[in-house]
């Protein structure tokens, strides 16, 4: 009988979705970890920062980012369209307010690319709803290989990368999680973990207690 109150339609959409912030230094892994994320959980919600910096070759504007000019960027920051945002290499970062507010109220769970500038200013404004995890590179060494590979980026662009690694993760003890991306399916499936561990958790649960209220009247 538990198993139909359970997950019939009675308690279905009771869950306020959270936040899942992945922050690390440049190339560690975080946009093809969430990318990969987003593929097995097909519910989750990517949250596409606006951006000032120049498309990659690939990058689609939507969906990777939404690309913009510096004075269109400024504008949304004076009319307060952003949750945070945030200047990253010489270029502004933000989260668009709109969809992440819509995707929470439906109960569904949003993903954060974000630096720990973004990943503070989201925990300081809704501290119950946002789940922090760091991603490590297993060495600078690998981490310079990783951002050569990619290929896409100028090598003073990636010299201007791993001179901030060392400030990024400096704020590694601010996370609820942290995750060493050396083996990548490893990675991946602690991050699943993470996720679905966190979904169970009891507080984001408010029904129970009116689940357990009957229970014990019965
Ligand atoms: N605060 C904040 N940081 C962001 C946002 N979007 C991206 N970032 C961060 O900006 C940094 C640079 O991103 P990007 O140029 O795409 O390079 P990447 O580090 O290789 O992914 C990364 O640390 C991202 O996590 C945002 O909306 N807000
Ligand atoms: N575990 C891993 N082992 C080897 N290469 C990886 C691993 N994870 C990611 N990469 C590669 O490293 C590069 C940087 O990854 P990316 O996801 O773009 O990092 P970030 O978003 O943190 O800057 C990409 O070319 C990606 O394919």
């Amino acid at each position: 009988m538990h198993g139909d109150h359970l997950s019939g339609p009675v308690f279905r959409g009771q869950r306020r979705g959270f936040m899942l912030v992945l922050s690390s230094p440049s190339g560690a892994g975080k946009t093809t970890l969430s990318k990969r994320l987003l593929t097995q959980n097909p519910d989750l919600v990517l949250s596409v920062s606006a951006t000032t910096r120049a498309p990659r070759p690939g990058e689609k504007h939507g969906e990777d980012y939404y690309f913009m000019e510096q004075g269109e960027f400024i504008a949304k920051t004076k009319s307060n369209e952003f949750y945070e945002w945030a200047k990253v290499f010489d270029h502004y970062y933000g989260t668009p307010k709109g969809p992440v507010e819509e995707a929470l109220e439906e109960g569904r769970d949003v993903i954060f690319d974000i630096d720990w500038q973004g990943a503070q200013a989201l925990a300081e404004s809704a501290p119950q709803d946002v789940v922090r995890v760091f991603i490590l590179p297993p060495s600078l060494k690998l981490l310079r290989d990783r951002l050569h590979k990619r290929a896409q980026d100028s090598d003073e662009v990636i010299e201007g990368r791993m001179n901030r690694a060392k400030a990024e993760i400096e704020h590694w003890n601010e996370y609820d999680y942290v995750v060493i991306n050396d083996d990548f399916s490893r990675a991946l499936e602690k991050l699943s973990q993470i996720l679905h561990a966190e979904r169970l958790k009891r507080s984001r649960h408010p029904w129970i207690e009116g689940f357990v209220d009957a229970l014990m009247e019965e």
